[in-house]
């Protein structure tokens, strides 16, 4: 949803985006516009191009080709870095450190306020390992390190590879909502995922398959579209639908 004070533009819009990795093109030419204060899924099977993608919008992927725009900026620009949020697959923390020590030590990298370490912990369900080294934390809980990491600050774009692997359906469910609020004070998240039932947490979609979109709509269009009654199916029969060198199918929005 969009919400009115998000500013003008779009928060990602991205223009004939070419990437070649290992001699090999894996992002074809995606043209996509995602708006402010929203939440946006980005599904699609493991070795389609998410992470490239993601990577690309964050600016720490060469590009072979076309532009990507951030917030009004060239993706990677300088200005753009305290306004950009990015969690890895891979959790990067301090293992040697408590849980508060490495959110103070990013923080003041960032500059970002003295609080915000204490809020970012509430925020991602951490009270009570503060004082935990990161090292002894479990998978998920290392990754909620990282993901309050992200959000020291308050980006304005959060971009999520993964964020929900390794964890329980009861945490999951909480960082939805936590994704679903942050939207709704007008940040703009970019989530990917291979588990097609998050995608109706999600007001857009994006489902990729080998480097194109095959579709970029709302849950609902996407199975009024194909007449499907779950994501997993609308996206078989785009699938089914899409000849493998076809570009985006436009579902009609
Ligand atoms: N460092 C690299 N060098 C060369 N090719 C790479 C590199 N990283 C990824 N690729 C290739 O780029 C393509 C897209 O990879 P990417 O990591 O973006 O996919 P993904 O959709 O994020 O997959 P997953 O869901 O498994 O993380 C894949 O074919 C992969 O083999």
């Amino acid at each position: 949803m969009m919400n009115s004070e998000a500013g003008p533009g779009p928060a990602i819009r991205t223009a004939g985006l070419t990437v070649v990795r290992g001699g090999r093109p894996v992002l074809h030419g995606l043209d996509l516009e995602i708006p402010r204060g929203s939440v946006t899924g980005l599904l699609g099977p493991s070795g389609c191009g998410k992470t490239t993608l993601l990577r690309s919008v964050v600016g720490v992927q060469r590009t072979a080709g076309g532009t990507v725009e951030v917030l009004g900026r060239p993706a990677g620009d300088a200005a753009l870095r305290h306004r950009v949020g990015y969690v890895t697959q891979a959790p990067s923390v301090y293992a040697d450190l408590t849980v508060t020590e490495n959110l103070a030590y990013f923080a003041a990298v960032l500059g970002a306020p003295k609080g915000d370490p204490d809020r970012v912990i509430r925020q991602v369900g951490l009270t009570g390992h503060e004082n935990d080294p990161a090292g002894r934390l479990s998978g998920g809980q290392r990754a909620r390190v990282s993901l309050a990491a992200a959000l020291l600050g308050a980006p304005e774009l959060l971009v999520l590879d993964e964020p929900t692997v390794g964890l329980d359906p009861v945490l999951r469910q909480d960082l939805w909502q936590l994704f679903r609020g942050l939207a709704e004070e007008g940040a703009t998240l970019l989530v990917s995922s291979h588990v097609m039932d998050e995608a109706t947490r999600c007001d857009r979609l994006l489902l990729m398959r080998d480097g194109r979109l095959l579709a970029h709509d709302t849950p609902a269009a996407l199975l009024a579209a194909t007449g499907a009654a779950d994501i997993d199916s609308a996206f078989l029969r785009l699938v089914e639908d899409t000849p493998r060198t076809a570009d985006t199918v436009e579902t009609g929005r």
